[in-house]
């Protein structure tokens, strides 16, 4: 008998854990799969996440009892309860796929420690990734800060298969799962947005849909958040409701089927890039995840150096303007569509993302810190390594960032973006009725003209062009390239 302890793999099928663990009981035993709510990761939680979280146990309960077993709950320290459960089982190991976070792995050696002294073995395999941090690295054994050689390699690299689900005699059929707790029995409140379907058969569905037509356009319609042409797994990766090998395979499906493609609209190289480009964000996934296994301290600081602190705003104008970006009401309408798409859905496109992200750092000159714990609240997908990456990209201060004097513009971006205002007039009702030009020209109108148009949408609370100055300005003096009075003067400027 052996225990599956499920974490960040809520599924049964392409698990390596799991079929390892089904694998090594042979005749005399099967597999318990556990979960076990811990209060240490809740208290990092916030409402949408635990939300799919709990959606994704229930379907993963279901399909185990579909197998004529069951998921077996529990709450508490899992270095307690874990010896427990085995000792109530009779249990000789426990089996889990590897965790690539300082918090994590910090859980996972005090869980060792008590497997060992309970005299319970254990056992882990690598799961959540096609190539586990330290595997890809530079020739000197280092880890890549740079994405485009990571990328290189983990392309040319060979993937493995799915692996397939237990047999139904591998697991255990005497077990009977505790009822899965409420999300107000975890501490939470029911999250405003409305989170996605969780669980292997609504992943499924998304890759799916995603495999049939969108992936092969996907280099040329993934900017633009209203053609909706992403494949939206970002929290099924996240949570793994659906195993890392599974979807890869089906962007290798959707290659082969280039050449068959009945839709002439589409040539058969371009096709081919548009799948590598999509098979790139998924390294994306996996650079990051290095990233932050390598550097367990960039959850909270730089990971670049700067020769000074950079001086971010924290005046009370400042908390204003943060306010002012979290409820969607900066009068940069590709912004605010963004931050309201957030609230509503838990989910924002990338794109928008790095706009939003580009704004709160460069055009608000607030500490990225903000960002991150904002998204943190309200993204269902919110992943350490990935939230991360992506606001330290944005903020200039990580691994293969944005220079910092790349700016982006947030009136060009939604332009040439969102050329029709779809996604705006989708997100913010207020500019729903004016016309695309008169959305992108807001900040260029007159008070007078924006009360016409649209009487309840706010003005712009800062002016890009001098915001900009600013942020080259803070960007410069941490670098040092500021002396003397010219530094003094531009401090005083705040
Ligand atoms: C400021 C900021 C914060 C972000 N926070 C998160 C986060 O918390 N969780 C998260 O999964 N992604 C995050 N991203 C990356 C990206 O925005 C999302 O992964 C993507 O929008 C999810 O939509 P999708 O599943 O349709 O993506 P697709 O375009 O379909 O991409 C497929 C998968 O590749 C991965 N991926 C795509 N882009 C990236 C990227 N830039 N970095 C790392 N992985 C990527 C995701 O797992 C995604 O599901 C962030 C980006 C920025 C700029």
């Amino acid at each position: 008998m052996r225990l599956f302890w499920h974490r960040r793999d809520l599924r049964v099928a392409d698990n390596r854990g799991l079929a390892a663990a089904a694998d090594a009981t042979g005749d005399d035993g099967a597999v318990v799969p556990v979960f076990v709510f811990d209060d240490d990761v809740l208290a990092h939680g916030a409402p949408p996440r635990v939300r799919f979280m709990l959606d994704a146990l229930a379907a993963l309960r279901d399909d185990y009892r579909d197998r004529g077993s069951d998921l077996v709950v529990a709450r508490g320290d899992p270095a307690e309860v874990l010896p427990e459960l085995a000792d109530e089982f009779g249990a000789e190991a426990v089996v889990w796929n590897e965790d690539y976070s300082g918090l994590a792995r910090e859980r996972d050696a005090r869980v060792r420690m008590a497997l060992d002294a309970a005299g319970v073995a254990r056992e882990t395999r690598h799961d959540a990734v096609h190539h586990e941090p330290g595997t890809i690295t530079t020739n000197q054994g280092d880890p890549y800060a740079v994405f485009t050689y990571f990328w290189k390699k983990w392309r040319d690299r060979e993937k493995a298969d799915p692996v397939d689900p237990p047999a139904g005699d591998d697991l255990a059929d005497a077990v009977a799962g505790e009822r899965l707790p409420g999300i107000a029995d975890l501490g939470f409140e029911e999250p405003e947005a409305d989170v996605q379907a969780a669980g292997t058969d609504a992943a499924r569905d998304r890759l799916d849909k995603f495999c049939e037509d969108a992936i092969y356009r996907y280099d040329e319609d993934r900017d633009y958040p209203a053609r909706e042409a992403t494949s939206r797994l970002s929290t099924d990766l996240k949570w793994g409701t659906i195993g890392v090998r599974e979807v890869y395979a089906a962007t290798e499906e959707a290659n082969a089927e280039t050449a068959a493609m009945a839709d002439d609209t589409v040539e058969d190289d371009d096709a081919v890039e548009a799948v590598e480009e999509f098979q790139s964000q998924l390294a994306w996934r996996e650079f990051y995840t290095q990233v932050l296994w390598a550097n367990p301290e960039v959850v909270t600081e730089n990971y670049k150096e700067y020769d000074r602190p950079i001086e971010w705003r924290d005046d009370e104008t400042a908390i204003e303007h943060l306010a002012a970006w979290k409820e969607g009401r900066t009068g940069y309408p590709i912004v605010d569509a963004g931050m309201r798409q957030l609230k509503e859905e838990a989910y924002m496109h990338n794109r928008v993302r790095m706009i939003v992200a580009s704004f709160l750092t460069k055009d608000l000159l607030l500490d990225w810190r903000h960002g991150y714990e904002h998204f943190k609240e309200h993204l269902a997908d919110h992943d350490t390594a990935n939230d991360n990456g992506g606001w330290q990209w944005a903020a200039s201060t990580g691994t293969d960032a944005q220079p910092y004097f790349r700016i982006f513009n947030p009136m060009t971006q939604g332009e040439r973006y969102d050329p029709d205002a779809e996604y705006v007039a989708e997100y913010v009702p207020e500019l729903a009725s004016i016309s695309a030009d008169n959305v992108h020209s807001w900040h260029e109108l007159s008070v007078g003209r924006r009360r016409q148009l649209a009487p309840e949408y706010p003005d712009p609370i800062v002016d890009h062009s001098e915001m900009r100055e600013r942020a080259l300005s803070m960007f410069k003096r941490a670098r040092g390239e500021v002396e003397g009075e010219e530094e003094e003067e531009e401090a005083s400027a705040d």
